[in-house]
């Protein structure tokens, strides 16, 4: 059982590089794959911190990818535009005003923003939707739903180009139909099958909660299928935390070895998870 409590700030720890340097080592040339929120962006200074802990993934030799949502800028754009727009189990209902909406506000401006985040703390980030390269083709989910996506089909390829050159891609889960449609992909959907086609060492699902909570509203540090399926069941996990658990599941079949979903807001949350030994947030593990 992983410990509950734990110091939020990483560098006040003040870990030896003796302590740090095992899960340096653990990570070195691991491929992590970070799902960003819309929930989780936060301020400038949030951005910032997260920015600075990818760059640092990348200079002790992880590769990292960001996925990010937008659900919140997406919401305030539609609002500017007087289009209203519900939600159904986590997804949003995506007619073809909307869906141009969605491309306009992920692709565009919310990409922009962490691209250039990462580029201003000392990376390399190229910015890309799942239609760059043919690296997300999508069905559709559910005519119910309209223009949203299920990816179907990955290429993966241009991410490892991008590696080996040792740049960060960052991607809006935009996905590309097969005859010519765009697609509105929940972002934490798009993460997992990012991670699953990379067969990812790990898939970080950045939120605005610690952790998957249970009925008295503590955080489950580790959760099995079983459990997700049954706290499902109940309506204990609900709303938006409903696609990151069926992501979990999904991406630890594909192949993917740890899924995490913690929060995001917290100082340094990336490197909390992957460089000490407690780890941050719900741990879902294949078997
Ligand atoms: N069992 C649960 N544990 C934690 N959060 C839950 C649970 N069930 C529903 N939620 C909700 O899910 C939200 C996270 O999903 P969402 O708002 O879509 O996040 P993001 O924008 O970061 O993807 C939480 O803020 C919380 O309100
Ligand atoms: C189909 C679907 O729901 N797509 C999401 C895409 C953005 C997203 O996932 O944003 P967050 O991660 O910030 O919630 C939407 O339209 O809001």
């Amino acid at each position: 059982m992983r410990k509950q409590t734990m110091n939020r700030d990483w560098i006040a720890t003040a870990r030896t590089l003796n302590e740090a340097l095992p899960y340096l080592q653990r990570y070195e040339g691991a491929t992590v794959v970070i799902k960003f929120g819309g929930n989780a962006m936060g301020d400038d200074n949030a951005m910032a911190s997260f920015a600075r802990d990818i760059v640092l993934m990348r200079q002790v030799g992880v590769n990292p990818v960001v996925v990010h949502g937008g659900g919140p800028m997406i919401n305030e754009m539609l609002k500017r535009l007087d289009i209203k727009s519900e939600f159904v189990g986590g997804k949003r209902v995506t007619d073809a005003a909307t869906v141009e909406v969605v491309e306009m506000v992920l692709a565009g401006r919310v990409n922009a923003r962490i691209v250039q985040a990462i580029n201003d703390a000392g990376g390399k980030a190229v910015g890309l939707s799942g239609k760059d390269a043919r690296l997300m083709i999508c069905d559709q989910t559910n005519p119910d739903l309209g223009f949203v996506g299920t990816p179907t089909e990955m290429d993966p390829s241009v991410l490892t180009k991008l590696f080996e050159a040792e740049m960060i891609p960052v991607i809006a889960p935009i996905g590309m139909g097969r005859s010519g449609e765009t697609y509105n992909v929940n972002g934490d959907t798009a993460a997992g099958a990012i991670a699953g086609a990379l067969k990812a060492d790990r898939l970080l699902l950045l939120t605005d909660v610690e952790g998957v909570k249970d009925a008295t509203g503590a955080v489950l540090t580790e959760l099995t299928s079983q459990q997700i399926m049954d706290l499902t069941a109940e309506g204990v996990i609900s709303g938006g935390m409903i696609p990151k658990t069926e992501t979990a599941l999904m991406a630890i079949d594909a192949g993917v070895r740890a899924v995490v979903i913690l929060d995001g807001r917290a100082s340094n949350a990336c490197l909390l998870e992957l460089y000490t030994e407690h780890g941050a947030g719900s741990i879902i593990r294949k078997g």
